[in-house]
Order: C-alpha cells, then structure tokens, then sequence
C-alpha cells in the first residue's frame, strides 16, 4: 500500500488544479485518472464544442456574407479539417495539463480507475493492468458526470450519438434528431444545422431552455426557426427502428398524438449523471443522494472525516467555472485557513449558441417567486448601436432591479457577446454598482456595453 498526504481522484477542473497546489502547499499527492488528464470541459466538453461552434460560425457567415455585401459565392464545410483543428485544441491542452502535473514536485499522477476499499483506502486498477492500493489523510473526489441514456423503446439497438461521440462524425449527417432542447441540445443542433444537416430538436417541455423566463425561450426558439431547425415542444420519442444500414424511424408522442419520424443519426442530450458507482462510496462512509451525487455540506465536505467532492459529482449547478471554484474553495480552507462556502458566490453561465445566452443571479420568474418587489429593464439588441454595425441585432437584454435599494438583482443576455455583457453586469453586482449610476457611466462607443446605459434608462425612474 502507499501512503500520500492527500488522494485526488479525478483530473477534471478542480482535481487537476487542486492536486498542484496540494503537492505546492508540500503536501505529498497522488491523483488518479482513469482516462484523459483534463476531464470533460478539455476533452468532452467546453474546448472541442466551443471551438467547433466557432467553425460552425463561420459557417454562417459565409453564408449570409452578401448582407454585408461581401458576397461569398460558394463555400463548402469541411468536417474532417474541423475535427482535426478541434482534435490539435483538444491535445495541446489536455498534454500541457499534464505535462504541468508531471513537473510537479511532490505530485504522482496515476492512470488507473479508483475505488474506495475502506476508510480513505483506495484500490486502483491501473491502466497498465496491474493493481495497486492507495491510503491518504484527505481524500478529494472529482469524478465528474456522464450522459444519461433514457429507458426508451429501441434506442439501445440503434447507434445512437451523445455529446462526445457526436464530436468524431466523419460526415454531416444529413438528418440530425436531438433529443433535448437545453445547452448541449442546442449548441450541437445549431452547429450541425450550420454544417448543413437537416436539424430536428425534441423537448419534452412545453419550452426550450425551460430554467429560463418565457420571453427568453420564445425569442431562441424564434432566433433558431430563422435558421430552420425544428423545435418539437412538449414532444418526446417513444420508439426507434433501423433496418441495418437503413433510416432511423422514431415514433414521437407530439402533445399526446403518436406519429413517426425518420432521420439519419439521434444525438441524445437529455441531461447527465454523476459518475460514482464505481466509487464504491459506502465502504468509506460516504453518502449520496438517489441519483448517485455525493451529499456535501457548504464547504464541500463529505459524510466521510477527511474526504471532500468537487465539481459535477456533487449534484447542483454543472459548469466548469463552478468546478473551478470548488477547488480554490477548499484549498483556501483547508491550506489557506480561509472560511468560505459555496452559498456565497454568484452563478453565471452562458449558452454557446449564436447569439449567446448569458445569466447572472435572478430572473424575473425567480422575482415573482419569491415576491420581492422588483422592476424589469429590457432592451431589443435592435435599439444596440454595436448590434445594428454588425449586422446582427437578434435577442434583447434584461435586467431585474429593486427599485428601492437600485440593486441589480440579476441579468439575462440574449444577443451577440451576451455572455460578455452578463459578465459587465456582473462585475457591477459583486461590486455594488447600482444601475441609477450605470445609466450614466461613462462607456467606450460603439460597444455593446455602451448600452446598459440605455437599457437602465427604460426603466423611467
Ligand atoms: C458537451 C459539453 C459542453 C459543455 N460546455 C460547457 C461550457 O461551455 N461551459 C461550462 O462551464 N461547462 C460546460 N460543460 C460542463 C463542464 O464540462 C463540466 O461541468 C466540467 O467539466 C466540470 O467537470 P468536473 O470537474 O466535475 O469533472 P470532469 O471534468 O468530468 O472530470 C472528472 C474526471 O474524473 C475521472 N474519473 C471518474 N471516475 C473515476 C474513477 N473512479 N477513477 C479515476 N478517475 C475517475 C473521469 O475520467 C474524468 O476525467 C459542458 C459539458 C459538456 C458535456
Ligand atoms: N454552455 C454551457 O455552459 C454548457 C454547455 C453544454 C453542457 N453544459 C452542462 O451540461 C449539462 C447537461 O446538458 P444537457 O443539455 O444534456 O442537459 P440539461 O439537463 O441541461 O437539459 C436536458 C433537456 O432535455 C430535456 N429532456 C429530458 N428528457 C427528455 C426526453 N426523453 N425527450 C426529450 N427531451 C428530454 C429536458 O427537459 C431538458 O430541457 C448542463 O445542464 C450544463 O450544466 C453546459
């Protein structure tokens, strides 16, 4: 057995950076990866989807190009060359995480797949076959999440694509379904719309990005139908069918009517599961909700004396920046004798589809839910001076504010650089700037962020 000062099992965005600065703190560490350094944001996730929506970008530029008389008059799309340029992003980042790791002093990095044997006793079945046990006097867990695959009729016997199979095709499809109508949904329906498949997006409900206000749904959907992708609402698979070789036919329930569907691939996008049954959590006393996400307190501490979980795992919002945060949260305890707690920090995100959506703190449904007293500022992103140069003038912003105190209480972006936009307002939250001064702060012309001037003086007060 060998003994470490701290195990971390996972290299995704907080097992990674955590492990570095424990073994820089002097702690002796060993983290343990059961496949690519990195996790899912570097290899699965954030990198290879963003950079391939920015070809799927430049797409759709070609191709409206003459609006800005700049007629492009024959492009084709080269998904091989995508994959390839997303494949060389992919492995530069992935190799420089763990090159950095591996010039790490006090730092063994471990390929192997970890589970617990006992009270912070793990056994690991190295990639190389052997096995080898591990005992440490903290133990953190980043394992991260998989897509969840419904129990439907058929799907398990046609070839069926998620989020990270779909980012080796060979061939635009030619009729993409997708199962899910909420971010990674979205942002490979789009993208694949602009490689130029045929696009048709099922969600089970009655909206689109249905965590969102309802205006905010109905302008995506509207933005999505200008580019021809069909949106099924309220609508679900019940059955698929492939003849070898042949078309998929899907039986789809539609509002309660049955009637069938044929396409060439499914993507499915349903939304993912914590990867913790191969943890083995209860021999080490740790406990999980139903749905297998490790249970922490607000310092991400487990049941278990000594064991921590970070990121995806640990259930609540799943996001990169969030992961990230976990990490310096607990290092900052634990080495730094710091006392935070994840209650305290904001919770932005953005959607990468074109335009983008991005969201900081409450929505106007959140305001009326909790009955606050509350005012909303609106902006079409036609009224943005920036937008209308561009050419792009799809979304509008929103801001939710307290008349009273003039708190920003929370912004909703939907429109070219939105999520650069949500992050000024922001900055503004963290910062105690109110939206009274915002109206008259002075900003660069012509920006997009030139107008939170204009959307704050909507408010008339
Ligand atoms: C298609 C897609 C696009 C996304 N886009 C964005 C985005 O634009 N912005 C954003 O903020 N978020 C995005 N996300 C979400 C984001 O990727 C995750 O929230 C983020 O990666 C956090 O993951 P994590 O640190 O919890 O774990 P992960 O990064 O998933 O890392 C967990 C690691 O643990 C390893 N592991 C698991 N079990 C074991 C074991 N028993 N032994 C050893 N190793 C083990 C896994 O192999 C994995 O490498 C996206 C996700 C997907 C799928
Ligand atoms: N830009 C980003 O930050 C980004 C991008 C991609 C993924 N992610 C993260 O990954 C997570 C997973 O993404 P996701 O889109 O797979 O899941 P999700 O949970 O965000 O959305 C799943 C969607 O599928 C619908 N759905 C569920 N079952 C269905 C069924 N049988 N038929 C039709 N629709 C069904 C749900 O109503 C929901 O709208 C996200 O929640 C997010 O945390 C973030």
């Amino acid at each position: 057995m060998k003994t470490y000062d701290a195990i971390v099992i996972g290299a995704g965005q907080a097992g990674a950076p955590l492990a570095k600065r424990l073994a820089g703190a002097g702690l002796k560490t060993v983290i343990i990866e059961k496949r690519f350094y990195g996790g899912t944001c570097v290899n699965d996730g954030c990198t290879p989807t963003k950079t391939m929506i920015a070809s799927a970008k430049a797409a759709y530029m070609a191709a409206r190009s003459h609006e800005l008389g700049v007629p492009v008059k024959k492009f084709s799309v080269d998904l091989a060359a995508i994959v390839k340029r997303k494949n060389d992003i992919v492995l530069k980042s992935r190799n420089g995480g763990l090159k950095a790791a591996g010039k790490t002093r006090n730092l063994d990095v471990v390929f192997g797949e970890a589970a617990f044997t006992g009270e912070r006793t793990v056994k690991v079945k190295l990639n190389s076959g052997k096995v080898q046990t591990f005992k440490a006097d903290k133990v953190f867990l980043n394992p991260g999440a998989l897509p969840v695959i419904p129990d439907i009729e058929g799907l398990n016997e046609i070839k069926y694509l998620n989020s990270t199979t779909i980012l080796d095709l060979e061939e635009v499809p030619e009729h993409l379904l997708v199962l899910g109508g909420n971010y990674i949904g979205l942002e490979f329906g789009q993208m694949f719309r602009r490689f130029g498949s045929k696009v048709t997006i099922l969600e089970k409900s009655a909206r689109i990005v249905a965590h969102e206000d309802e205006d905010i749904s109905a302008e995506l959907q509207k933005i999505l139908d200008m580019e021809s992708i069909n949106i099924l609402t309220n609508t679900h698979a019940v059955k698929f069918k492939q003849k070898t070789g042949g078309k998929i036919t899907i039986t789809i329930d539609e509002k309660g009517n049955e009637r069938k569907i044929k396409c060439s691939h499914v993507l499915v996008a349903v939304g993912r599961k914590p990867q913790t049954e191969a943890l083995n959590l209860p021999l080490a006393g740790i406990e999980a909700d139903e749905e297998g996400h490790i249970k922490v307190n607000d310092k991400l501490e487990t049941s278990a004396a000594g064991v921590y979980a970070l990121g995806d795992a640990k259930g609540g919002p799943a996001f990169t920046h969030i992961s990230y945060n976990d990490y310096t949260i607990v290092y900052r305890n634990l080495i730094e004798k710091a006392d935070l707690n994840i209650n305290d920090r904001p919770v932005p995100y953005c959607m990468f589809t074109d335009p983008q959506l991005g969201r900081i703190g409450i929505d106007e449904t959140e305001a009326k839910k909790q009955g606050i007293k509350y005012k909303v500022a609106k902006l079409p992103m036609a009224h943005v001076a920036r937008a209308i140069e561009t050419g792009d003038t799809r979304g509008f912003m929103k801001a939710i504010v307290d008349p009273d105190t003039k708190k920003i209480l929370g912004a909703t972006v939907l429109g070219p650089e939105g999520g650069e936009i949500m992050t000024v307002l922001q900055v503004a939250m963290e910062g105690g700037i109110t939206y009274d001064r915002i109206r008259y702060c002075v900003f660069a012309h012509p920006l997009y962020s030139e107008s939170l001037n204009n959307l704050f003086m909507t408010l008339g007060d």
